[in-house]
C-alpha cells in the first residue's frame, strides 16, 4: 500500500519521517510555500526545526499527487478535519483514511471517525492515536500507538503497513473508544499543568489524573466504548504521557494558565475546544463530569484558578 500524510505540521511530518523507512511517502501541505521550501531544505523549520526529511519524502501543495496513495493520513487539528475533507471529499472517495486527531469536534460532539464517515461515507475510516510526541517519532525514539479500525482485516493491513522501525502499532476494532482516550486526556492534561503551574504539588496532580481517569471512563460508557480500551495505550498511556511531560502543548498551556502568563494561540492546543465539547455533552446528559467542566471555564477565562479549585474541593463527599 502506498501512503500520504495530509497535513505537514508537527505529527504529519513526524509520521512521515517514520513511515519513510518503509518505502517513499507524500507529504501533502495546504500551503504552497511551506510544500516547496521543504521540498527543498529537507526540514520542518516551523514545527520539527533540526530533524532532516528522509529523500523518499516527497513533500507537496498538490491534492491530485498525495490522494493517488492507497492509504492517507490526517494530521489536522480535530477542529479543521470537517473543513479539510470537504474541501477534498470527491478526491478522497473510496480511499482509506487514517485521521491522526484527537479531540471532539465542537460544533457536533463527534470525534474524528464519525466526522470522516459524514463527510466522505465510502471512505474506510480508521484512527491512529496514543502516547507519541511528534519529536520522539522524528527523532526515531520508540513508541507504541494505537491502530483503531472497524474493519478487522483492513486493520490488519494497516497494523502491518504503518507499524515502522521505531513506531509498534497494536490493533483494536473499537474506534469509539480509541478516540475519546486521545480527545479527553487532553482535557486532563490542562488541568494537571493548571494545578503544577499554580504550586498545587504532585498530589494534586495524581489525584486529577485519577478522578480525570475516572470521568473519562464515564463518558467512555455513554458513548458504548469498551472499558478496556480505555485501559490501554489510547486512554489511559496517553493521559500519562500528557499529563507529566512539559513536552505536551496542553499540559503547557495549562501551566501558563496557572502561572497567570500568556500562551502563544497559534499553537495547537486541542484539549480546549474538546474541553467545551466534552461538558456540553455531560450536562445534556446529566453525567457528573466536575474536573472537565472546571477545565472548560478555565480554559476560556471563566474561571481563575482558585475558583477551578473551589469549585472540585467544594463538592459534596462520595464514595470512589
Ligand atoms: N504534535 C504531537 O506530538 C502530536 C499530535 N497529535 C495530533 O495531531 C493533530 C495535529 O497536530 P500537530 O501536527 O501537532 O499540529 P500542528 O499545529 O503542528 O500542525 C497542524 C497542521 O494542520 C494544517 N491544517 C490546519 N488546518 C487545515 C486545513 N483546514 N486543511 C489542511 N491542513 C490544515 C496546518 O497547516 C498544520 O500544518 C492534533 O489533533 C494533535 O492532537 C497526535 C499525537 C502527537
Ligand atoms: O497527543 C500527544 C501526545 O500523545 C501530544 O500532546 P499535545 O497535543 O498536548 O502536545
Amino acid at each position: 500500500m502506498s501512503v500520504s500524510v495530509l497535513g505537514s505540521g508537527a505529527f504529519g511530518t513526524a509520521l512521515a519521517i517514520s513511515l519513510a523507512g518503509n518505502g517513499p511517502v507524500t507529504l501533502w501541505s495546504r500551503n504552497p510555500d511551506q510544500a516547496s521550501q521543504m521540498q527543498q531544505s529537507r526540514e520542518n523549520v516551523d514545527r520539527l526545526p533540526g530533524v532532516t526529511l528522509p529523500a523518499n519524502i516527497t513533500v507537496t501543495a498538490e491534492i491530485e499527487q498525495a490522494v493517488r496513495s492507497d492509504v492517507l493520513l490526517l494530521a489536522v487539528p480535530m477542529q479543521k478535519l470537517r473543513d479539510a475533507l470537504n474541501l477534498h471529499a470527491a478526491r478522497l472517495s473510496g480511499k482509506v483514511l487514517v485521521a491522526c486527531c484527537k479531540g471532539i469536534e465542537l460544533s457536533t460532539g463527534l470525534g474524528p471517525v464519525a466526522v470522516i464517515r459524514q463527510t466522505v461515507p465510502d471512505a474506510q475510516p480508521a484512527l491512529l492515536t496514543g502516547p507519541s510526541f511528534a519529536d520522539d517519532i522524528a527523532r526515531g525514539l520508540p513508541t507504541a500507538l494505537t491502530l483503531a479500525c472497524a474493519d478487522v482485516e483492513l486493520g490488519e493491513a494497516l497494523q502491518q503497513e504503518l507499524t515502522t522501525a521505531n513506531l509498534r502499532l497494536y490493533r483494536t476494532a473499537d474506534t469509539v473508544g480509541a478516540e475519546l482516550g486521545g480527545a479527553l486526556k487532553n482535557v486532563m492534561a490542562i488541568g494537571c499543568g493548571a494545578a503544577i503551574g499554580a504550586g498545587l504539588g504532585d498530589s494534586a496532580r495524581a489525584a486529577l489524573i485519577t478522578r480525570g481517569f475516572a470521568e473519562m471512563q464515564r463518558f467512555a460508557a455513554l458513548r458504548r466504548a469498551q472499558p478496556d480500551t480505555l485501559m490501554g495505550l489510547s486512554g489511559l498511556g496517553d493521559l500519562v504521557l500528557t499529563c507529566s511531560s512539559e513536552l505536551s502543548r496542553n499540559y503547557r498551556f495549562g501551566l501558563c494558565l496557572g502561572q497567570k502568563k500568556p500562551f502563544d494561540s497559534t499553537t495547537t492546543v486541542e484539549g480546549v475546544a474538546t474541553a467545551l465539547a466534552m461538558s456540553e455533552i455531560a450536562a445534556s446528559e446529566g453525567l457528573d463530569m466536575p474536573i472537565s467542566a472546571t477545565v472548560a471555564k478555565l480554559s476560556s477565562g471563566a474561571y481563575s484558578v482558585t475558583d477551578a479549585i473551589q469549585a472540585l474541593l467544594g463538592r459534596p463527599l462520595k464514595e470512589e
